[in-house]
């Protein structure tokens, strides 16, 4: 049978766009992709980039009375405008956008601007009715945001909301305690919104190493967004310009916006999927095994749409190792197990690879080790904000099997950390590098004793690995 394509992709995001362009420039595959919305998918368009441009935004305040700390009399922010970062953003993502789609073009892929759906298990169908075959499709449709079920709720916002504000918010309610929620109240409070976070849970970020998370929720109120723990609204109503909130405990508030953070569903409904004998799981993400590959052969997914770790380098890694595997006879599976990442409050991030505490503990004996320090930057300017850094080693084989940091640019060092990591490193691999000083990272390797010992009630390590 002879098919229009070798690899038919849906969705332009980080997952399909990396499959597309491996399997058409490095394979020679011929390659088709549909994109019904900007090319660059969650990541560039309405996630990642604008997000963390929005971060440093965000942060101008801070580093003014920094400066002040510093010596710079009168250093102020001055004052934002919305409309004029709004501009620049739009700019920027625009020609994101562009060598996202000339990337596709440069390797060849024929680019369709459409929806598109599965018609059956090669062939796919574009908006106005088109039908294109293909040897192999991939779904890297990515998620969209999930609401909680309350009445009114569809006077709230979402995420992609905030990159198109008219204006900001004079007072907003951000609903959630995961990663977009603790970012999304961090930009917004830095903005000059005054921000209620409201969280139905005891600490924001659930999965995270427990004492990391109190430090968060704390630093959250440090920069003043009101953290109301144990709180969820029940219900929304329109009151003038304003909204009014009902929450589940009787209270009742009004705020100028609300915006729900209350986590990401994979984008699979309509598609065809079920029809064409594609199973999906609870959440309806579509089941795949180590290959990706679906329960129909000829269908393969990665990224969001497949609910196994949802952030972008492991779309990436996922799209990439599919097409080597399937176009480049290089068989590779991705390792979901030691994934590094980071949430990116300000003024310090949480960055994790490996195991929590609470992981670690129900595994076995480990030793943990903990330093807790104000930095020499910030503690010179005035302030009193705490770093802090923990590793989690095996109490037996010496291997590090946890790293938390809680700091500024934890992000940028935790991906270091995650190099030795993977290799299998060791605490006294970790002591044996000589640290660079005045930083905050050599903490890492001048940690001597451990703080404490866990795990002991715990003889099966393996029950609990990550
Ligand atoms: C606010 C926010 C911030 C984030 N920040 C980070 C971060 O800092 N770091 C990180 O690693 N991850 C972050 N993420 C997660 C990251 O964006 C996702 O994990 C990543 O984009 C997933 O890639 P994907 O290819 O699976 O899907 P996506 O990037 O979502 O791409 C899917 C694409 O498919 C298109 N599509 C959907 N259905 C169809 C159809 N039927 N036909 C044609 N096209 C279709 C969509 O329009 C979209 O462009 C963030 C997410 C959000 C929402
Ligand atoms: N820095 C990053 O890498 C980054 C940033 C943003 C998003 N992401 C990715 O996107 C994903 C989605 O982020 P997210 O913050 O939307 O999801 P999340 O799963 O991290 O958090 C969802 C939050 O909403 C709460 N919640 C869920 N249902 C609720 C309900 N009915 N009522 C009240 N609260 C409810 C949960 O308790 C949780 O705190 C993340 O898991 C992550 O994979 C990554």
């Amino acid at each position: 049978m002879t098919f229009d394509y070798d690899l038919f992709v849906i969705g332009g995001g980080s997952g399909g766009v990396r499959a597309a362009r491996i399997a058409a420039s490095e394979y020679g595959a011929r390659v088709g992709l549909a994109e019904e919305s900007r090319m660059g998918g969650t990541c560039v368009i309405r996630g990642c980039v604008p997000k963390k441009l929005m971060i440093f935004a965000s942060q101008a305040e801070a580093h003014a009375a920094e400066a002040r700390g510093y010596g710079w009399q009168g250093a102020e922010a001055g004052r934002f405008d919305w409309q004029a970062f709004r501009h620049k953003l739009d700019a920027e993502l625009t020609r994101l956008e562009g060598a996202y789609t000339g990337g596709l073009v440069a390797a060849d892929v024929d680019v369709h601007k459409s929806r598109a759906r599965l018609a059956d298990a090669h062939t796919v169908e574009l908006a106005d009715g088109q039908r294109l075959t293909a040897k192999h499709i991939l779904i890297a449709v990515g998620g969209r945001p999930s609401l909680p079920g309350i009445p009114g709720e569809e006077l709230g916002l979402i995420s992609d909301d905030l990159f198109t504000l008219d204006t900001l918010p004079g007072r907003v309610l951000v609903v959630g305690g995961g990663f977009i929620a603790c970012e999304f109240a961090t930009i917004l409070q830095g903005l000059g919104s005054r921000t209620v976070l409201a969280y139905r849970g005891d600490a924001v970020l659930r999965g995270f190493d427990a004492e990391m998370r109190r430090h968060v929720t704390e630093q959250l109120r440090m920069i003043g967004v009101d953290v109301r723990l144990g709180t969820n609204p029940a219900r929304l109503q329109r009151e003038g310009e304003a909204l009014r909130v009902d929450f589940e405990d009787g209270g009742s508030e009004t705020f100028d916006a609300v915006m729900f953070a209350t986590g990401r569903a994979p984008y699979t409904k309509g598609l065809g999927l079920e029809e064409a004998g594609v199973r999906l799981g609870g959440r309806g993400e579509i089941v795949v095994d180590a290959w990706s590959q679906s329960s129909v052969p000829s269908i393969f997914a990665v990224g969001d749409v497949t609910d196994r770790v949802n952030l972008t380098p492991v779309a990436i890694r996922e799209g990439h190792s599919f097409a080597d595997t399937v176009f480049g006879a290089k068989p590779r599976q991705v390792d979901h197990g030691l994934v590094a990442s980071a949430v990116y409050t300000r003024p310090h991030e949480l960055a994790s690879v490996g195991l929590t505490e609470e992981q670690a503990a129900a595994r076995g004996p480990a030793l943990v080790y903990v330093a807790s320090f104000r930095p020499m930057r910030s503690l010179f300017a005035g302030s009193d904000a705490r770093a802090v850094m923990k590793l989690i080693v095996d109490a037996e084989t010496d291997k590090v099997l946890g790293c938390h940091i809680f700091g500024p640019e934890a992000g940028e060092m935790i991906q270091m950390v995650a190099v030795p990591m993977g290799m299998g490193a060791t605490k006294a691999d970790f002591d044996a590098a000589i640290a660079v000083h005045p930083t905050l990272a050599e903490e890492l390797v001048t940690m001597r004793k451990p703080t404490r010992r866990i795990g002991d009630d715990k003889t099966d390590k393996h029950a609990a690995s990550a």
